[in-house]
């Protein structure tokens, strides 16, 4: 079976698929390498022989990971690596290195599910936004702060700013003004990112009219998925570019 990784600055997201590099297994995510050791030291039952993985972590970091999974499961391990150009999209950066591989995977995945031009939204710790036109050139795209460093920038830098998380969710029972601190900055932050999603859709409209596919993805994508109804929810999207950009030999 095979191993694939997206290891985020937040989490590492993991699945294994059946040896015909399709079918899922099984899969989840986790917050630590040491986590992740655990969660497959099952390894018996998924009998892993390959492993392809995308990292946004430091090299020192992604060389540790790599080099447990070698030790401790015998894997094979691909590592999806910076590319001026793939499957008819050109990367749209100045220095192509530069742009984070997770966006590049997303958004080779999303023009190719797309067949045509794509905006991709990512909700993680940051979120991106990135757009593809028909013709398969990326035209670049945003980087802002996701919902979590939003809040706990605010937690952090305020000194009347305090709430526990279930009290968050519970403030994401409507979008009204708030009338405690914890449903002002809830709702607001999530304003914030509504409004982020919607001045993408507009940008998009402005280059495409009505001739683009939206993606939504990221541990936070159903946040918003309410205000891009159109919008194509794909949890998966950086494995669906982590296979092309790593397909098995
Ligand atoms: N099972 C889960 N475990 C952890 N976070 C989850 C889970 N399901 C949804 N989330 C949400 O996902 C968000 C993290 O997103 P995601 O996992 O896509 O990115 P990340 O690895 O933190 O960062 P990035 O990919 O941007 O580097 C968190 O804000 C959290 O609210
Ligand atoms: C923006 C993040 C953090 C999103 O995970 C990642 O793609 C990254 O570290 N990118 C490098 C910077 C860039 O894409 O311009
Ligand atoms: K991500």
């Amino acid at each position: 079976m095979i191993l694939e990784l997206d290891c985020g600055n937040s989490f590492i997201k993991w699945r294994v698929l059946q040896a015909d590099g399709v079918t899922p297994v099984e899969g989840g995510v986790v917050s630590s390498d040491s986590d992740l050791l655990a969660s497959l030291s099952n390894a018996d039952k998924f009998q892993l022989k390959k492993c392809r993985l995308v990292s946004v972590r430091t090299l020192e970091e992604t060389d540790s990971l790599v080099a447990s999974l070698v030790d401790v499961f015998g894997l094979s391990v691909a590592r999806a690596v910076p590319a001026r150009e793939m499957a008819g999209v050109r990367n749209g950066y100045e220095d192509y290195e530069r742009l984070g591989l997770d966006r590049w995977l997303a958004l080779l995945g999303g023009f190719r599910l797309a067949s045509g031009a794509c905006l991709v939204l990512d909700f993680g710790t940051a979120i991106t936004a990135d757009f593809v036109a028909a013709d398969g050139e990326h035209l670049g795209g945003f980087i802002c702060p996701g919902m979590p460093l939003m809040r706990n920038q605010l937690r952090t830098h305020t000194r009347r700013i305090r709430y526990d998380d279930i009290a968050a969710e519970r403030a994401h029972e409507s979008l009204a003004p708030g009338r405690t601190t914890v449903e002002a900055v809830e709702r607001g932050c999530m304003l914030m990112l509504r409004g982020f999603v919607l001045t993408q859709l507009e940008l998009a409209r402005q280059y495409w009219g009505k001739d683009f596919v939206v993606f939504l993805t990221g541990g936070d994508a159903n946040l918003v998925s309410g205000v891009v109804p159109d919008a194509r929810v794909v949890p998966d999207l950086v494995f669906v570019g982590l296979a092309m950009a790593c397909p098995l030999s």
